[in-house]
């Protein structure tokens, strides 16, 4: 299984890095924060079916005749069989792609995704020396270690502070996911027309600081602050992963967003340990009061634009 999840990993997050350059290579100076914000919402589209769906068709195979007296990890590995052709269709689309560019190449004579520059060692010192790159990947760490885990753990969370049943832990658990996939593109439409990237990052960061505050110390109804979360976060990654576009020159994009995704991950894979051991030996009061000071680093590390 870890062999699995490490592969999927690889393949998962060097898709993102390949999109976002793509997004930008092909968007900059052209609604950038909306093609964002599309790419986020179809994204979360997937999270959400995922989350939602996967349980189910586990169980309607467990019923079916077919696998009646079969053992739990043969129902579990047809169920991924399944899960595999959505992999077969975001392959199709890839191909569809490199169609696309293909083409583009071909009638405009130059390479549709890249200025035909590479990236030399010097670029790459430069790029590993520049503070403003570092700086997002610390507001990129720092937001997304108080969303991503937190959802992780939402279930039981929904289920044990506010003794929701099951299904509707699980509706509110969603919620996040499901308001960032309506709202993104038109979050990203608005963050196009105002041009303040640096202001919407500081405003998701704040209002996502105001809901994990809301969880900590109140008992009012949860979907408020679900909901509020939902729409900060589309207003975070709408705006921050357009960003990078504007001080990384176009031939070192994909190194920036590869660097960017990997330091996500580290602390991604660090503070989702953290959570569940803080849950476990703490409760969820200490946890929701760790994402809490979390995201205090990407507005204190933010100035103006
Ligand atoms: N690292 C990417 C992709 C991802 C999503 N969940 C885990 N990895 C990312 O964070 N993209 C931005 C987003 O908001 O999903």
């Amino acid at each position: 299984m870890c062999i699995g999840r490490f592969v999927f990993g690889i393949g998962g997050e060097s898709l993102a890095v390949a999109q976002n350059t793509y997004a930008v290579s092909w968007f900059k100076g052209k609604e950038l924060n909306m093609v964002f914000g599309l790419q986020l919402s179809l994204a979360r589209i997937g999270s959400t079916v995922n989350m939602n769906a996967m349980q189910p068709i586990y169980d309607s195979i467990a019923k079916s005749s077919a696998f009646a007296d079969a053992p739990s990890y043969q129902v579990l590995g047809v169920s991924l069989y399944i899960a595999m052709f959505t992999c077969l269709f975001s392959l199709a689309c890839a191909l569809g792609l490199a169609f696309f560019d293909w083409r583009a190449k071909r009638i405009l004579k130059t390479s549709a995704a890249t200025t035909g520059e590479t990236i030399t060692l010097k670029d790459m010192k430069t790029l590993l020396l520049s503070g403003k790159l570092w700086l997002i990947c610390g507001i990129c760490v720092a937001y997304y270690v108080t969303v991503f885990p937190f959802v992780g753990i939402g279930l039981v969370f929904y289920e044990m502070k506010y003794q929701m049943p099951h299904a509707t832990a699980g509706i509110a658990n969603s919620l996040v996911y499901i308001l960032s996939a309506a709202c993104s593109p038109v979050i990203g439409f608005l963050i196009d027309k105002s041009g303040k990237n640096i202001f919407w990052v500081m405003a998701g960061t704040l209002l996502t600081l105001g809901c994990h505050a809301l969880f900590a110390f109140t008992f009012a109804t949860p979907f408020l602050p679900t909901i509020i979360m939902g729409v900060a976060y589309s207003v975070l990654a709408a705006s921050l992963w357009p960003l990078v576009s504007y001080f990384v020159p176009e031939n070192q994009l994909g190194t920036a967003y590869g660097i960017m995704q990997s330091v996500q991950n580290a602390g991604l894979a660090a503070i989702s340990q953290l959570s569940g051991s803080l849950v476990d030996n703490n409760g969820y009061l200490i946890l929701i009061t760790f994402y809490l000071v979390s995201p205090l680093t990407p507005v204190s590390s933010q100035h103006p634009q």
